[in-house]
């Protein structure tokens, strides 16, 4: 066995795992004895003929290359399993220990696939950093056990222990919750500049967004004027509000991200989380900076900034429900230390169906993440909400199914009220 997987097993014991089925997760523990209890919900509709394998990919000290051989993994496991492998999301935990969650699969099979998804990890446990186990019936018929793979020189055997599969309780939040600070949303300059540096040998492209950053962070004075940054779910009105604020007021208006990283933006959007929240962290900084240059001759209006940032990452972690999320006032909705802090962030906020009536008028190409917006319900729901949970300075929300008028109106008496505009 790898030394990387051995460090997984101290305490294994303690460890959840969690099996997504249908978008549901399903909770199970192991333990040494057996002491009578109920079969986990996840095996008890199992089949006399059927297997079950969980694939889990241990963190090695390259996040990058881990992050990067997650997504690859599924595509492999896809293409080369037989189709009748039912494949779902699996993770493995310690209960509210940070940065404890690995990923991976669980695959359920038959008698009639075992042997071709044998070889399968068989292969994988030798070459790749993953800890592979089976699940089969105890010998009472009714209990299950898991066993641990292990690989030596020349073979894979189903070695070390054997441990009994038991239900476990659900975890107050999800799972996701414990991995999400610098892995999804990065909390300073430095964490997202490391995981671009270290891409840069992997994707050439990582090269050119490190040359457009700031040299130094806070580097400039505060601005004069007021900074006034609009947030909200795509089609609720930013663009059409912002160009309105811009024109009244005589402002500068930034997008962001910011123009200067659209050449890598869809690159960027096709790779793990890791890499593609930090390219659009980085960008946080880089309209900084040109807030700070901006904001000394004229107000700032800013369409985005970290809110969207850090909410659709937190949102796109987590799985479920808005329960699921991360508990108000978790230092996961904080404002990262050394970014500039808008005078005011309004968030503008639709009616799902009018937001969809709009977008349908608009017709234009839409972002995977838009698309999931539409389709998912709760995952708008999350993104929402995490939202109205991020502070300093946390958003005010206005209501954007007003005329496009009347909703500039209302927005510019809030920035009289707090800007002194
Ligand atoms: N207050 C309003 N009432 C009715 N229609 C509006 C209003 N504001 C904007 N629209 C229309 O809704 C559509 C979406 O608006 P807009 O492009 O400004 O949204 P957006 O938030 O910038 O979207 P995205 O984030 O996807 O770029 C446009 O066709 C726009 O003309
Ligand atoms: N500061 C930002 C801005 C945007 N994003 C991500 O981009 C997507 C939405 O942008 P649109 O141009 O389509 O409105 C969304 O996926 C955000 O995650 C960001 O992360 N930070």
């Amino acid at each position: 066995m790898s030394k990387h997987a051995m460090s997984l097993l101290p305490r294994w014991c303690s460890r959840v795992f969690s099996v997504e089925l249908n978008g549901a997760p399903f909770y199970f523990a192991v333990k040494e004895k057996h002491l009578g209890e109920d079969v986990p919900r996840v095996f008890r509709e199992v089949q006399n003929r059927d297997k079950c394998y969980s694939v889990l990919v241990y963190c090695s000290r390259d996040r990058i290359k881990t992050a990067k051989f997650y997504g690859e993994l599924k595509d492999k496991l896809l293409r080369d399993l037989p189709p009748e492998c039912r494949l779902s999301p699996m993770s493995s935990f310690l209960p509210k220990v940070r940065d404890s969650l690995v990923k991976g699969y669980f695959l359920k099979g038959n008698s009639d696939t075992s042997s071709p998804i044998e070889r399968l990890l068989s292969d994988l446990i030798q070459h790749d950093p993953v800890l592979v186990c089976s699940y089969s019936p105890a010998e009472d018929g009714q209990q299950w056990t898991q066993h641990m793979w292990s690989e030596t020189a020349s073979q894979v055997m189903d070695v070390a222990k054997e441990y009994y599969v038991v239900p476990s309780e659900a975890p107050e939040y999800h799972p996701s919750t414990l991995n999400i600070i610098n892995s999804d949303v990065f909390y300073s300059f430095d964490e997202a500049y490391d995981v671009m540096k270290k891409c840069g040998d992997i994707i050439p492209e990582a090269k050119a967004v490190l040359e457009l950053l700031p040299s130094r962070v806070e580097a400039r004075n505060k601005p004069d004027f007021p900074v006034i940054v609009i947030e909200g779910l795509d089609a609720t009105g930013k663009t059409t509000l912002t160009e309105s604020l811009k024109d009244t007021l005589g402002a500068t208006l930034l997008p962001s991200p910011p123009e200067c990283l659209s050449p890598w933006r869809a690159r960027f959007d096709q790779e793990p989380p890791l890499i593609r929240r930090a390219f659009y962290a980085l960008g946080n900084y880089i309209s900084a900076d040109q807030i700070g240059l901006k904001g000394a001759k004229t107000p700032v209006i800013v369409d985005r900034f970290w809110h969207s940032t850090a909410a659709y990452a937190i949102a796109t972690a987590v799985s479920g429900p808005v329960c699921n999320l991360p508990g108000e006032g978790s230092e996961v909705y904080c404002w990262p230390s050394d970014l500039f802090q808008p005078s005011l962030v309004v968030l503008l906020t639709l009616d799902p169906e009018e937001r969809k009536r709009r977008l349908r008028n608009r017709g234009q190409g839409k972002t995977d993440e838009e698309e999931e917006l539409d389709h998912n319900q709760l995952f708008r729901l999350r993104v929402e909400e995490a939202y109205r949970r991020i502070s300093g300075p946390a958003c005010v929300t206005v209501d954007a199914s007003p005329s496009a008028d009347r909703v500039l109106q209302q927005v510019l008496l809030l920035i009289r009220g707090k800007c002194h505009l």
